[in-house]
């Protein structure tokens, strides 16, 4: 009874959420405000409505809590919407925190997993005011790193995680924890990026292409403008979705094994999940020469070491990379007509990018060794995929305070999943 009362009034939150939504961006958009990370906490009192918090002015206020179980670390999203009477509702606020490693990392030892989740818990807790515990949705999406787990394995850690988050305060649905698959991801990115800088839904406006390099896997998602990209994509290349009573019809395509760490185990010649034998090496012509080192991935660590090579370290590692991607990835033709923005890795990497890194680390390999090796295999990554060398990024972290990753995108879709279910 309590349960049904529960997910009635939840339903009754996500048509309002969704709605909510929707009308907010066209306003946003058409007022061309950017939506701010600013609380209106001052404002807010406890109401006496229980599935809504409202103040005097009558604010009410939902949340949305998403978890980002990525490769290299996990991260909890927690998204505050509010709403005044008659009035658009906005999303204000965006709590992130990470931690690492990823949940993989205790495949072997799942008990272990579960002091990282509920320690993002608790600042879910911490965030969200009590009352609406019970209200807001909890969810946790793994990407990469459980999908390059063997299926066993991996479900063991997604049940330890449910069971967590069952016995939790927060709104959980059966489907509450899963693997993400890599078109979802990418769409979800997608939506998220286009939501952030005005462009979902409104009218003769350019959507943007979006580009997330993670640690295992990576995507790459646009909508396309023209037919040939529709009609000569390869199977699997194209998602339609629907949200907020559109449809949509996106080229996304994810390269699992592709991402950035994986990349590095592919260009140093190892094999993902196998250890070396005794007094094996990778040798790298990526590496500074005469570098050593040891190098932790997916919980094995490798011996690798640095090749001098006939040619400059750019064009020796780059030969190598361009080997390793050799008809691995489909270059869509339109891709260089559109503006796309670039997030993770792609944006770490560019964050620490000198033009004369590979020069310098002829001569010393310096703070970050891998530097060169990451900074050819995104620029070759990206002529693969039909960039040519001259297209300009955008790179973002967060746009207006926000993240720029799946999880908003993913947000929205769940709820606007919750709202379609009702009819
Ligand atoms: O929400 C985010 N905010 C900031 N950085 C992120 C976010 N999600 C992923 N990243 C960055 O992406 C990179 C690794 O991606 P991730 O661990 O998600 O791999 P995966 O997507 O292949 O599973 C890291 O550099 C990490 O800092
Ligand atoms: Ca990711």
């Amino acid at each position: 009874m309590e349960a049904m009362k529960i997910s009635k009034r939840f339903y009754a939150f996500g048509i309002l959420a969704c709605i909510a939504i929707y009308v907010a961006y066209i306003k946003w958009h058409m007022d061309s405000k950017p939506m701010s990370g600013v609380t209106d906490g001052t404002t807010e009192n406890k109401g006496d409505k229980l599935d809504h918090q409202t103040s005097a002015a009558d604010l009410s206020v939902f949340y949305g809590i998403m978890f980002d179980a990525g490769s290299t670390g996990t991260r909890i999203h927690i998204f505050k919407f509010t709403q005044k009477s008659k009035e658009t509702p906005k999303l204000t606020r965006e709590t992130f925190k990470a931690l690492k490693p990823g949940l993989s990392a205790y495949a072997d030892d799942v008990d272990k997993s579960a002091q990282g989740i509920q320690e993002l818990l608790d600042v879910a807790k911490k965030e969200v005011p009590v009352e609406l515990w019970k209200f807001t949705p909890l969810v946790l999406k793994a990407t990469a790193g459980l999908r390059l787990l063997p299926g066993e394995k991996a479900q063991k850690l997604l049940d330890k995680v449910k069971e967590i988050f069952q016995a939790s305060p927060f709104f959980v649905r059966d489907d509450c924890v899963s693997i993400m698959n890599g078109t979802d991801e990418g769409v979800s990115a997608w939506i998220t990026i286009n939501f952030l800088t005005g462009n979902l839904n409104v009218p003769r406006k350019r959507s943007v292409g979006m580009l997330d390099l993670g640690g295992g896997s990576t995507q790459i998602t646009f909508l396309p403008s023209s037919k040939t990209t529709l009609q000569t994509s390869p199977a699997g290349h194209l998602a339609a979705f629907q949200m907020f009573n559109n449809t949509y019809k996106l080229y996304s395509y994810s390269y699992l094994g592709l991402g950035l760490m994986s990349a590095r185990l592919a260009i140093l010649g190892g094999v993902e999940g196998k250890p070396l034998k005794e007094g094996e090496e990778l040798i790298s012509s990526c590496l500074s020469p005469g570098f050593k080192t040891e190098w932790e991935h997916a919980e094995i660590m490798y011996r690798v070491k640095g090749q001098k090579a006939g040619e400059p370290l750019y064009e020796s590692c780059s030969n190598k990379v361009a080997k390793m991607l050799y008809k691995k990835v489909y270059k869509a033709e339109e891709v260089k007509d559109l503006d796309f923005y670039a997030f993770s890795y792609y944006y770490d990497c560019a964050a620490e990018v000198s033009l004369i890194v590979c020069k310098t680390m002829e001569v010393s390999p310096g703070d970050n060794p891998f530097l060169c090796m990451d900074l050819t295999y995104i620029s070759v990554l990206l002529q693969e995929l039909g960039f040519p060398k001259s297209q300009v990024f955008k790179l973002a972290r967060k746009i207006d305070d926000v993240e720029t990753s799946w999880a908003l995108g993913a947000t929205f879709h769940y709820i606007d999943s919750l709202n379609r279910l009702q009819y």
